[in-house]
């Protein structure tokens, strides 16, 4: 197929699997949750953002051309800073602070729902495992998240008396940071899935990324909203500090 069909298939997959189509997302966006539930989301989701570098570097250890490298590593960058307190995981640190959550209970992991690292995980092996053009293929949800982001900030803003614009602060970066990465990442996809068969592995990958971060959203909402079943060990929202509310 031409690389306009190819990118349509690749729109289309977005379409139907893209996690802005999970219901938790329309209860946390909507104002629908309460302070615990979104504590959980954050908590959890950290655990994909602590992950994100983990897996641009196995990413970026496999590719030859210093040119492709040069562009990549800015992923991990743009994660970790240059510093202690800058990056995209110092922001996202700042939002579960602000949600009163425990920095130490976040950053060991050990409240995390079983689902969500096995997700982290699953993308990491994937990214190792498979062929660089379907590592960078399954980068490609990126595509979809402004939309999702920007919806996610007006609702949270809107909604939620203990979210504040400078808790959502990590938003703003990935708001310039996604699309420069998504359209990089399209563009090399288009150009490289030449046969039949790396098209569809191109689509397979985008089809898979959407089931990692699926498949988190469907563990929240059975662990924290319906039916409610916390598995052992997991985050509690009663358990963390009451008093420090953002
Ligand atoms: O808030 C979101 O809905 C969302 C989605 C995604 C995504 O589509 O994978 C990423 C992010 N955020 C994000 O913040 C981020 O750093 C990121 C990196 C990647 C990736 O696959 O390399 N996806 C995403």
């Amino acid at each position: 197929m031409s690389a306009a069909e190819l990118e349509a298939r690749l729109r289309a997959i977005g379409a139907e699997r893209y996690h802005d189509r999970h219901p938790f997302h329309a209860l946390l966006h909507g104002g629908r949750l309460d302070r615990g539930q979104v504590q959980a989301w954050a908590l959890n989701r950290y655990e994909y953002q602590r992950c994100i570098p983990l897996k641009d570097a196995a990413l970026l250890a496999r590719i030859e051309d210093p040119q492709l490298r040069r562009v990549w590593r800015q992923r991990i960058v743009d994660h970790d800073g240059d510093g202690p307190d800058e990056g995209g995981i110092a922001r996202w640190l700042r939002l579960t602070d602000a949600l009163g959550l425990d920095r130490e209970l976040v950053e060991s992991g050990r409240a995390l729902l079983p689902a969500t690292r096995f997700a982290a995980q699953a993308y990491i092996r994937f990214v190792r495992e498979r062929s660089l053009l379907e590592a960078i293929a399954s980068s490609l949800t990126e595509l979809f998240a402004p939309t999702i982001i920007g919806q996610r900030v007006a609702g949270m803003l809107a909604n939620y008396d203990f979210v504040s614009k400078q808790a959502l602060a990590y938003f703003d970066s990935r708001l310039h940071q996604a699309p420069q990465d998504a359209n990089f990442a399209l563009d090399y996809v288009l150009r490289h899935a030449r046969t039949r068969e790396q098209q569809d592995a191109v689509c397979a990958a985008l089809r898979f990324k959407c089931d990692v971060l699926w498949s988190m959203l469907d563990a929240l909402h059975f662990a924290y909203v319906e039916p409610r079943l916390p598995p052992p060990g997991a985050f509690l929202p009663q358990a963390c500090s009451p008093e420090s509310d953002a």
